[in-house]
């Protein structure tokens, strides 16, 4: 069982407050993401789950059992660091069986698993050689091994690839990826990171100042964002948020963008507020404005200001009522509209969010 459920924890630093009163449960197996901006005490959750930091109260369980007080090596968890962490003095090998040795395990045993991890991991060639002698990527191969190595129950990683380039991030991104797929262990991750956070978690629990916003599959952050913290951290170029007032009449809902049109948000599912008028947020994607309306059936009209081609992409950024607003779409349309041109965008409520202006909460 390598069930990890945190309650009620709270971890101050002298008088500062840096998680209150959380709670996460994370199922066996899970690839559990924590993703949040730098100092909102993703890092403090880890290290709280580690053993490596005292905390002001609240319990942490792994395997139904109380380890809020157990030393870091009666956890069962592997850990891995972005500093990589290694012994500059000895090879990858003696890197890999430190803790092993440390243990007093059997050396054929520490054999086997030196050579079963380093398959895994790609990094047979190197075991002679000292970390001094290996690229970054390497390194960083070498401290998953050696937390692989232990064979936990649970591994934790704290933003394993954030001193990698960006090519070797994506495929170490990938590689942890197929690690997860094979080895099936509970692994939790912090970055900073959205494109690690969206592709590598089963779920991913999105932090701000040291409260957890939403924890949910990728599908749904990106989708179904549960506040507008949550909608403007994931996604780039980030989601376009008009303000503006809700008012419902007669079975119909319109949305009101200041200076700008009404928006037909009656197939929105939602509680409507009914007569009176309510200030609030639109929110929409970039990549769900097109261009080439077709027949969606809501609209929106846009003034372009720069076009921006990435390759696959392309960005348009402009206006909506005079407030910002940006359009994504394929490369293929070759579009690169002048400065001032005026459009229609099409969209649907489908992909549309409502969030309420002073809660920030999805409506
Ligand atoms: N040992 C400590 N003593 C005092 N304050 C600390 C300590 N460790 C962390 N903090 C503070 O707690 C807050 C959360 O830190 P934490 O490292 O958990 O953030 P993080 O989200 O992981 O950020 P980063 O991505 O920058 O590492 C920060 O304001 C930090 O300054």
């Amino acid at each position: 069982m390598a069930e990890v459920s945190i309650e009620n924890l709270d971890v101050q630093f002298g008088a500062v407050s840096v998680l209150k009163d959380l709670n996460l449960l994370i199922a066996e197996g899970e690839f559990i993401v924590l993703l949040g901006s730098s100092g909102c005490g993703k890092s403090t959750l880890l290290n709280a789950i580690a053993g490596l930091i005292d905390v002001t109260g609240g319990k942490v369980r792994i395997g139904g059992e109380d380890k809020t007080l157990a030393e870091p090596k009666d956890r069962g968890i592997g850990m891995v660091f972005q500093s990589y962490a290694l012994y500059p003095q000895t090879t990858v090998e003696g890197n890999l069986s430190f803790g092993l040795r440390m243990a007093k395990m059997p050396k054929d045993e520490i054999a086997r698993r030196i050579d079963r991890v380093s398959k895994m991991l790609q990094i047979e060639p190197y075991l002679k050689r000292r970390p001094a002698a290996l690229s970054g990527g390497q390194r960083q191969r070498v401290a998953i091994g050696r937390a692989l190595v232990r064979d936990a129950d649970i591994y934790l990683f704290d933003e394993p690839l954030s001193n990698l380039d960006a090519k070797l991030r994506a495929e170490l991104r990938v590689e942890l990826k197929e690690l997860h797929q094979t080895i099936g262990k509970t692994m939790i991750y912090v970055t900073h990171d959205q494109v690690e956070a969206m592709t590598l978690a089963t779920r991913i629990a999105v932090m701000q100042n040291g409260v957890i916003q939403q924890l949910a599959s990728p599908e749904d952050i990106y989708e179904r964002p549960a506040n507008l913290f949550v909608a403007g951290f994931v996604g780039s170029p980030g989601m376009n948020f008009f303000d503006g007032s809700l008012r419902s009449e007669a079975g119909k809902t319109v949305f009101v963008i200041n200076d700008g049109p009404e928006i037909d948000v009656s197939d929105y599912a939602f509680d409507a507020p009914v007569g009176q008028s309510v200030t609030a947020v639109l929110g929409i994607r970039p990549e769900h404005l097109f261009v080439d309306a077709g027949d969606l059936p809501l609209r929106l009209p846009f003034n372009v200001k720069v076009s921006e081609s990435m390759g696959a992409d392309s960005v348009l950024w402009g206006t909506t009522a005079g407030q910002k607003a940006s359009v994504r779409f394929g490369s293929e349309l070759k579009l690169n509209p002048p400065r001032g041109t005026e459009m229609e965008l099409g969209f649907s409520s489908r992909t549309l969010s409502l969030f309420d202006a002073e809660s920030g909460v999805r409506l």
